[in-house]
């Protein structure tokens, strides 16, 4: 008996709590075979649960991967890209919906805003801050969004040795270790987060830390 659900769904793919996921990942492929698998891995998972992709634009690295993969496969892409990196010899061609922003600091409002969770794959310092910035939004109380690291390979372990070392020194509360969420499969990594319940105290309350206090308004758009 199927219920609701149409043939050759299953129940993974018949629902999800996330509409929109955003994932941060290198503007390179990396040098190992299996980060570019990691990006079509996790690109055909959100499909399978028709989560839209939000990302940083751009067809470079692994970032390319995974909007191609998240596009042939049915589901809306939402591109976020600064207008200065918008040339194509820089972020290649962009597939889906492109929206144009000002700078970073507009951009990664822009995808906190519209994401409901948020996924970084390997890269480098772009994803990185990207990442950090997302952790710390949410140790502040800014969203209680998840926030999931994929860790192909152990890419992540000694960021994850460093946030074990952190909270050993005294500088992550206990009770923030638990904003980051990893896994070393896309599967693994999307159950964990439709899973995650934010247990951490923000430092002020959600309400005072609209988007549009920090100077982004909702109505903004820079659509080109
Ligand atoms: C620097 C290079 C290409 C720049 N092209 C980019 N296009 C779109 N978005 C980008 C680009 N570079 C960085 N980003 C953002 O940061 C993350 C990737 O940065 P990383 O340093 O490669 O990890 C990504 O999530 C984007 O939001 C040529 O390599």
């Amino acid at each position: 008996m199927m219920g609701e659900r149409e043939a050759g769904e299953t129940e993974e793919s018949s629902k999800s709590r996330f509409r929109r996921i955003c994932v941060f990942c290198g503007s390179s492929s990396g040098k190992k075979s299996s980060y570019s698998d990691a990006a079509l891995d996790l690109g055909k998972e959100l499909v399978r649960r028709k989560i839209d992709l939000i990302y940083g634009g751009g067809s470079v690295g692994l970032m390319g991967l995974i909007a191609q993969t998240v596009h042939e496969g049915g589901c809306h892409v939402t591109g976020v890209i600064p207008k200065a990196l918008m040339p194509r010899e820089i972020s290649g061609h962009s597939v889906g919906e492109v929206k144009a922003v000002i700078d970073m600091h507009q951009r990664k409002a822009e995808m906190a805003r519209h994401a409901d969770a948020f996924v970084a794959l390997p890269g480098g310092y772009g994803t990185l801050e990207e990442l950090l910035e997302m952790i710390t939004w949410s140790q502040l109380g800014i969203h209680d969004k998840p926030v999931g690291l994929l860790n192909v390979d152990g890419y992540y372990n000694p960021l994850l040795e460093l946030f074990e070392k952190g909270a050993e020194e005294g500088f992550i509360k206990p009770s923030s270790q638990q904003i980051v969420v990893h896994a070393s499969t896309a599967h693994d990594l999307i159950v964990r987060l439709e899973e995650y319940v934010p247990r951490h105290e923000g430092v002020a309350p959600r309400e005072t830390w609209e988007m549009e206090q920090l100077g982004y308004p909702a109505s903004q758009n820079h659509n080109n």
